[in-house]
């Protein structure tokens, strides 16, 4: 049997085509996504995320769902309503692409102010280490203001927790309030299956954030985003000077005070690594995280002076200095002097705390905008992260 010339030709067509068709729709499969919900749950590396969120929406062009008046929180600890967004009208199509600012999740309210396709995805933490942080940064809540340490508060927690207070859900269950569910709910297998369901049923990701970089790794092929998308700078980071080391007698009293936090997070915790295994694979994962790593100590040395972050006091422009709350000391970062134009304005933007970026994005958004007749009071605007 003898290949005729004519027969090479073919199979050459055919294979080109083959291949055009397959890049095509590799491409229709993965096209970037603009359409996005992140529930910023407190304390879980939430506001490194929301960079990242407004880094790429500011690149792209996209819209922001931002409370109205241009606060940094969508009227929480309310339940979520569509009717907190700027720009939001029940008669008007308008939809934003991305929602990112602290709420309490209410997913029919949300699903007014986005596309129906919009993905969406929240970050998870330790309930240990996040109540330690919640002490800390919420110190001047009714629940922690009292108590001269967290082993004093967890020793009688119902002398100085009342659900009745309006700010007592930094002190129990957080991340079950911030999902919209009752903290105070006695714990059951019913009631903890149903809250499972639910959330799984409304996000298509749950991050973790021991594990921010495989985190973002998830994130980025869910997205369809490349890696300069997803590099980050950790943000909103306490001084050790303010963190506080848990024996593990507290550790094992702290789990128990916030049950139901502890068995969202035991839960997906679970399925974050069985998506890796059957997305992704141990391997390609840890070539992933490489490459990430590689290219955030690449920006770091380009971007910073030092080797990272410093104390709010060492922090030179003022623009750059973040939000000091309760007892905690949340370090910043300083630019290296003499960058590029361009290279200035990438690094800025990846160390811009939340309040200071929130407020030129939402300016941007509003430019041509008249100013707003109806002035929310400081509660409304949620002045208070
Ligand atoms: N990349 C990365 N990886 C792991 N952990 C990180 C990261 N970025 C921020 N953090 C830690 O997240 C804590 C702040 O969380 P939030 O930004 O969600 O807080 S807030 O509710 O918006 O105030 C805060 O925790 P504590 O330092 O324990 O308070 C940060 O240190």
């Amino acid at each position: 049997y003898r290949c005729q010339p004519g027969g090479l030709w073919v199979f050459f067509s055919l294979l080109i085509l083959f291949l055009v068709m397959f890049q095509v729709a590799e491409k229709l499969q993965c096209e970037p996504k603009t359409d996005i919900v992140f529930l910023k749950v407190h304390k879980s590396a939430s506001s490194t995320v929301m960079n990242i969120l407004f880094r790429f929406g500011e690149t792209h062009n996209l819209t922001f769902a931002f409370p109205n008046g241009g606060g940094n929180q969508l009227f929480y600890p309310r339940h979520f309503l569509a009717s907190f967004v700027q720009g939001f009208s029940p008669w008007s199509p308008q939809r934003f692409n991305i929602l990112c600012h602290h709420m309490r999740f209410l997913q029919p309210e949300v699903q007014k102010v986005v596309s129906s396709s919009a993905v969406y995805f929240s970050i998870l933490r330790n309930p240990v280490q996040l109540m330690e942080s919640s002490f800390v940064y919420y110190k001047g809540t009714s629940a922690f203001s009292r108590a001269r340490s967290l082993e004093e508060f967890l020793s009688q927690p119902y002398h100085y927790y009342n659900p009745a207070n309006s700010d007592s859900h930094y002190a129990k269950n957080l991340m079950t309030f911030d999902f919209g569910f009752n903290p105070d709910g006695e714990v059951t297998a019913e009631r903890v299956q149903l809250m499972l369901n639910i959330i799984e049923a409304s996000f298509d990701l749950l991050l973790i954030s021991e594990y921010f970089d495989e985190s973002m790794v998830l994130l980025k092929e869910m997205l369809c985003w490349d890696l300069d998308s997803i590099v980050s700078f950790p943000l909103n980071i306490r001084d050790s000077s303010t963190k506080s080391p848990l024996p593990d007698t507290i550790v094992e009293k702290i789990k128990d005070w916030n049950r139901l936090d502890w068995e969202i997070y035991i839960y997906f915790n679970r399925t974050f690594w069985e998506r890796i295994d059957r997305d992704i694979g141990r391997e390609r994962m840890q070539q992933e995280v490489k490459a990430l790593r590689d290219r955030q100590a690449e920006l770091a040395r380009t971007c910073l002076q030092g080797t990272g972050s410093v104390a709010p006091k060492d922090i030179k422009d003022s623009s750059l200095r973040p939000l000091q709350h309760g007892n905690a000391k949340i370090l910043g970062y300083n630019l290296k002097q003499g960058l590029h134009k361009e290279m200035e304005h990438t690094c800025r933007r990846l160390v811009t705390p939340e309040l200071q970026y929130s407020s030129i994005l939402y300016k941007k958004q509003f430019a041509q905008k008249q100013p707003q007749t109806h002035q929310p009071s400081p509660e409304q605007t949620g002045q208070t992260p």
